[in-house]
């Protein structure tokens, strides 16, 4: 068997305009989503996914026959459950010549499932990077970073950035704009999450947004304007000037509402932190239910978080300098 474990994210600037050609900056958080990969001697997979918000489940398919997945829930929630899981094996079968090579894999994750810390992409790396590797193929992180895009790609029914994937692939602060992705330098930053309990359909949310950038020309001005805001913060982030950053945070999540992809919760969340004095509070990833991310050295923001109706959980991130690791 081969274990890879891949990191998620947080925004600092920049999701859902990097759909666009925009510049985005995310950084790999120490959260983290293991998948184990082992080969069969059949042609099917078979997914143990004990985080999963069903419950947590197992469940046996393909192979010649095209089997359907034995379990009793509606096919969409088993298309979002095992889409990205799927698609990433089709990857690994694509990247190793093997098309018919069947496996077992299990995923177990610290990562909350839609909620903007990136656990598809995370999910997806540690899958690629495992289940190649169990073929005997060891595949550099760039590659693994590409193979994971064309998965979300694929699920997101090609509406997808290269942010999230090469995050996780290669750890640390990115900065991603079209198909130029590279590492940047950040400062240790007071990064704290607030945690709604939900979640949000990220290709919904995209395709909300695409839908509305098309029809009026201010929420298109909008998606330009996030890029002007991201520049701003590569130079702030240079600087290591933590309340600047704070600042264009804020900013940066005020035009992410109005392109309707904030909710109460996460607004709610954001407002607890910018009372609490925090530099700075936004929503990260997709949105529409979540995460929010704030900046704050002090114990202020988690402690208000944890007092805010709508928030059920808040902790303190800290930057994942590794992206994927190979554990076994
Ligand atoms: N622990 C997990 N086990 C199996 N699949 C997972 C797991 N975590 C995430 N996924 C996959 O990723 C999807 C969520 O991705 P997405 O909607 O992009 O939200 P986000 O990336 O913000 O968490 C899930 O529906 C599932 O397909
Ligand atoms: C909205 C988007 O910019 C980020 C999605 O992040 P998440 O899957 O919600 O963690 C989409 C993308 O970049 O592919
Ligand atoms: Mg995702």
């Amino acid at each position: 068997m081969a274990l890879s474990s891949a990191p998620g994210k947080v925004y600092l600037f920049g999701e859902h305009a990097v759909v666009y050609g925009e510049p985005a900056v995310p950084c790999a958080i120490e959260q983290r989503a293991r998948v184990g990969v082992e080969r069969r001697d059949d042609e099917k997979i078979r997914v143990e996914a004990e985080d999963l918000s069903l419950d947590g489940f197992t469940v046996e398919y393909g192979g010649r026959t095209e089997d359907e997945p034995d379990i009793d829930v509606s096919e969409s929630l088993l298309a979002a459950a095992t889409g990205y899981v799927d698609e990433a094996i089709s990857q690994v079968r694509s990247v190793t010549g093997e098309e018919d090579v069947g496996f077992d894999v299990t995923i177990e994750s610290d990562i909350p499932l839609g909620a903007g810390l990136g656990s598809s992409a995370a999910v997806a790396v540690a899958a690629i990077d495992a289940g190649t590797r169990e073929l005997g193929t060891t595949l550099e992180a760039e590659e693994i970073a590409d193979r994971a895009f064309r998965t979300e790609y694929e699920v997101q029914d090609g509406q997808a950035s290269r942010a999230d994937t090469f995050c996780s692939a290669t750890g640390g602060a990115v900065r991603v704009e079209g198909d130029d992705c590279r590492t940047i330098d950040a400062p240790d930053l007071p990064i704290v999450i607030g945690f709604d309990g939900g979640a949000g359909d990220t290709g919904k949310l995209v395709s909300a947004v695409r839908d509305l950038r098309a029809e009026y020309e201010f929420a298109s001005n909008t998606v330009d304007s996030i890029g002007n805001i991201v520049r701003n913060g590569e130079q702030a982030l240079e600087n290591g000037d933590v309340e600047e950053l704070g600042r264009l945070m804020n900013f940066n999540h005020g035009l992410l509402s109005a392109l309707g992809v904030s909710s109460r919760s996460l607004d709610a969340m954001v407002w607890a932190a910018r009372d609490a004095d925090a530099y700075g509070a936004k929503l990260t990833g997709s949105g529409g239910g979540g995460c929010i991310v704030a900046l704050d050295p002090t114990e202020a923001t988690e402690t208000a978080l944890k007092f805010t109706p709508g928030c059920e959980d808040a902790f303190r991130a800290e930057l994942a300098d590794e992206g994927v690791c190979r554990l076994e």
